[in-house]
């Protein structure tokens, strides 16, 4: 059945996301602060609204979305990465807060935009407390090259979509420094192991992290150039300024400010995490990327603990 579906934000996700329900049939408007059409009569009558706004923005637009006039049946989808700089939300939770009469729909998983547009085939995970809300968002977007799994853990998937950006801006430096299979491997895996840790402290359950929107979103970004987080990572190595690789980066790279939501938490909650130090270290250049490595490796030895 033909959806009408908003979509807020146009950037890379939100142009990709449009075009594949668009591909199925469905009734997109499309809404960005550059665009045409005003946000009421964007969101006006939408069966699905969709934000793929960066994270700096989603609250701001949540608070927006709740002065126009939303149908109560509206099933709310969130495809942003990240965590909010003020609260420590993921964007889940704003919208959960904003709007806590509707369902809200997490979509992430190993999801490169530009592959996508490309018609290339890719998997993906849309996670809810409510599985009919759920199948709904499953129908609009599964088709031949894109497949749709649901899931019933929402915050664990949106944790794994944003917790692996910190872990590719590592893999990056890793890569840009040459240190070859075996470190990356060790990196990976390590980098799991801690984005279990604090996701199980933040309500995640660990299962899910071994899914398509953990373990397989890791895979992706950590070993893409296409990662606007990567490539953070690759090109600090290369001995750029974190500005420099900002100001020519084309769109958001979440795992900058996601890292230092992640320090503040390990800091309040008292959680080790190792590398995501490093990685915040790093960006605020109280060391360097051989520094970092150095850290890393020469840590107190110890059990492998997997969680
Ligand atoms: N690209 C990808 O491959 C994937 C991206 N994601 C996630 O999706 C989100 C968006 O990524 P992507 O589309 O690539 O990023 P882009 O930088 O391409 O686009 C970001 C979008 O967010 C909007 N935006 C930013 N700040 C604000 C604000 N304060 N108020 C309103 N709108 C705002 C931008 O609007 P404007 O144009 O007006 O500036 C733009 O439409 C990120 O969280 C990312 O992690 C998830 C999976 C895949
Ligand atoms: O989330 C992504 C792939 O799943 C996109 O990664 P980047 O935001 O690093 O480009």
């Amino acid at each position: 059945m033909t959806k009408t579906i908003a979509i807020l934000g146009a950037g890379a996700w939100g142009t990709t996301l449009a075009n594949l329900a668009r591909a199925n049939d469905h009734q997109v408007r499309l809404w960005s602060r550059q665009g045409d059409l005003s946000l009421e009569d964007v969101v006006k009558n939408a069966e699905i609204v969709l934000s793929a706004i960066s994270m700096k923005g989603v609250q701001d637009v949540a608070l927006s979305v709740k002065s126009c006039q939303v149908s109560p049946q509206t099933i709310f989808v969130t495809a942003t990465k990240g965590l909010d700089a003020k609260t420590t939300r993921t964007p889940s939770q704003i919208w959960q807060t904003e709007f806590p009469d509707h369902s809200v729909v997490v979509l992430s998983g190993p999801n490169l935009s530009e592959e996508i547009s490309q018609g290339l085939p890719a998997a993906t995970v849309v996670a809810s407390k409510n599985t009919a809300a759920a199948q709904v968002v499953q129908q609009v977007f599964s088709s031949g090259r894109f497949r749709v799994y649901t899931n019933s853990d929402p915050v664990g998937v949106e944790l794994g979509g944003t917790l692996k950006n910190v872990m590719a801006i590592a893999s990056g430096v890793c890569d840009g420094l040459h240190l070859g299979t075996n470190a990356k491997a060790a990196l990976v895996t390590r980098g799991l192991t801690e984005i279990i840790r604090i996701g199980k402290v933040l309500g995640a359950k660990t299962e899910t992290f071994y899914g398509l929107s953990g373990l397989g979103d890791l895979l992706a970004t950590c070993n893409s150039p296409l990662s606007r987080n990567y490539q953070v990572g690759y090109q600090l190595a290369s001995g750029k300024t974190l500005t420099e690789i900002l100001a020519s980066l084309p769109g958001t790279a979440e795992g900058v400010n996601t890292c230092q939501v992640l320090m503040q938490i390990s800091q309040e909650q008292n959680i080790t995490m190792p590398i995501t130090e490093q990685v915040y270290r790093l960006l605020e250049t109280q060391v360097t990327p051989k520094q970092a490595l150095d850290e890393l490796m020469l840590r107190d030895t110890k059990p492998e603990y997997h969680q």
